[in-house]
């Protein structure tokens, strides 16, 4: 694709990639700055490189991440050295640079572009099998992954030397029986922060003590060396540079004096807060802030603790929300009795803050979990039906100014698939195709699994024409993909509608339409909607 640019857009094109390299700097300083206690020294280097990034995004005509880096300035410009970001300055920093990462292009927006960024570090292979790992290493590059294989031993040391992976995809007896682990304990000694390694064996499954060796030397998993499909989507979750969404903490407390002090301590550790010294406000504070966890006081005027947690569990959609009691209260019985009415823990003030953040982040934690296993469907961890059509909802109501194009794919003759093949293969492809989709959109393009074999895709800022070049390009990739390591090769058919005003239910029939007739033409090809459907 870059082959046929003139040379003032493959200059162009090579300078857009120091704008987006310089992002992924921005993104990085941010997401140390909370272990690094915001102390001045590093947020005097976040500030650099976010003005480095005004700089170059001026200076390459990248118009968006100019004005994303300006919102990081202005914000930046009133939090006084020394200190760190309170609620309101922590939730407009994180939003803005969550929108930066979402700049980032699609891995379809131009294949030769993404070779061209250095950051993009190597994952090394290192598998006695040699067959086993081409086809580990092939099967990666078509998810956007950059293998190196390493054959021996000494290879792996040297090229450990010249360059740190990403992560080690590892056998637990590469060169020996047994010497994977020993490669892994020498590797990892002098090591501050631990490489991610993923262990594979063959046949056997590991014991216990394998597995508990693994885990005291940086091993994330254990996987069968075949099971090619596990590795990549570990290495996807493992790699995936999208910043977290900040936890949301509603502290609800009369004293105004502890409710600051304690929002303190959270902001500190990047959590936005939100404090209701009124607990009679607290169901209006709740719909417009939606937090992730209450903290909360037991004996408050007007209500106390208990009472409003059994107020709040009443509702529907707070069932799952922690609720954790904050109090002075010693007594043993009445803390079990608050956590009967509703609440999940109880922390006696004063708390260490140690101590309360990592009850927080374990509660929070679990709890998006969880809501992620509501939201998404089990095979593919793509969001099921109904999640899908409510990321559509709101996508309309968030992106009004931009295009969005809904995208409906369904495998081809994936009944032949089970049936020559077994069930268990049709479900690997399933889950190929959702990794596939994954690894090759956007983080910010939601995609569902719409039913058995039909997925859908919601591209946000694309037009129809936009998103048929995406798609097609997805097409002709997936094509290439071999299932099961031996012959099977599976095609898909796609329809596109451009969002133009209308509802859902439309929009997702004109998108149907179009896929119906790329299937009655043929198959494997992508139809947008035309006029009249
Ligand atoms: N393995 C597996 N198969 C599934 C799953 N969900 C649906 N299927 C199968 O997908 C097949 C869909 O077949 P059809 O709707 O006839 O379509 P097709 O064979 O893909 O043919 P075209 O769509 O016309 O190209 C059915 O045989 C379903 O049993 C699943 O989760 N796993």
């Amino acid at each position: 694709m870059t082959d046929n640019l003139t040379p003032a857009a493959r200059l162009k094109q090579h300078f857009s990639f120091r704008v987006i390299n310089q992002v992924r700097q921005v993104i990085d300083l941010w997401r140390q700055l909370p272990a690094q206690h915001w102390s001045a020294e590093r947020m005097m280097d976040f500030t650099l490189a976010v003005e480095k990034l005004v700089r170059f995004s001026q200076r390459f005509e990248a118009a968006r991440h100019e004005k994303l880096a300006r919102q990081l300035l202005s914000t930046l410009a009133h939090i006084a050295v020394g200190h760190s970001p309170d609620s309101a300055q922590l939730e407009s920093l994180n939003q803005t640079i969550i929108a930066l990462s979402k700049t980032a292009l699609r891995h379809t927006d131009d294949k030769a572009a993404e070779t061209l960024i250095p950051e993009k570090k190597p994952v090394y292979i290192a598998l006695s099998n040699t067959d086993h790992a081409l086809t580990m290493a092939e099967q990666m590059q078509y998810f956007g992954l950059r293998p190196e294989l390493q054959r021996t031993a000494h290879d792996f040391s040297q090229a450990l030397e010249r360059r740190h992976p990403a992560a080690v995809v590892l056998d637990l007896d590469f060169a020996g029986p047994g010497q994977g682990l020993e490669l892994a304990q020498s590797l990892q000694q002098s090591r501050e922060n631990p490489l991610p390694v993923l262990f594979t064996y063959r046949e056997t499954p590991p014991t216990l003590e394998q597995r508990l060796a693994t885990l005291r030397n940086g091993g994330l998993g254990i996987y069968e060396e075949m099971d090619v499909q596990s590795v990549i989507g570990h290495l996807e979750n493992l790699l995936d540079s999208t910043p977290d969404v900040p936890f949301k903490i509603l502290i609800i407390d009369d004293s105004r004096a502890q409710a600051t002090h304690t929002a303190n301590v959270l902001n500190k550790a990047g959590m936005v807060t939100q404090v209701a010294n009124d607990p009679l406000l607290v169901l209006d504070v709740l719909s417009g802030f939606t937090p992730d966890l209450i903290l909360m006081d037991m004996y408050m005027p007007g209500c106390n603790g208990m009472e409003l947690a059994k107020v709040i569990r009443q509702q529907r959609e707070y069932i799952n929300l922690p609720i954790i009691y904050l109090s002075g209260e010693e007594d043993r019985e009445r803390q079990l009795a608050a956590m009967a009415e509703g609440g999940d823990d109880f922390l006696t003030k004063p708390v260490d803050p140690g101590h309360l953040l990592t009850t927080l982040r374990n509660r929070v934690s679990r709890a998006r979990q969880l809501q992620n296993l509501i939201a998404c469907d089990s095979l593919t961890g793509l969001l099921n039906h109904t999640h899908l059509l409510g990321a559509l909802q709101d996508a309309m109501r968030k992106n009004e100014d931009v295009p969005i194009s809904f995208v409906m794919v369904d495998i081809d003759h994936f009944k032949q698939v089970n049936d020559r093949y077994g069930h268990p293969a049709g479900d690997l492809v399933i889950r190929n195709l959702s990794l596939f989709l994954r690894q090759s959109l956007r983080k910010s393009d939601p995609i569902g699994r719409y039913g058995g074999e039909e997925f859908a895709i919601i591209l946000i800022d694309a037009t129809a024409q936009q998103a048929r070049q995406i798609m097609d390009d997805i097409r002709l990739n997936f094509a290439n993909l071999i299932h099961d390591g031996q012959s099977l090769r599976v095609t898909f058919s796609c329809g596109i509608a451009e969002w133009s005003g209308q509802s859902i239910s439309e929009l997702v029939a004109t998108s149907d339409q179009a896929l119906y007739r790329a299937k009655h033409n043929g198959r494997n090809q992508v139809q947008t909607a035309e006029q009249g459907e």
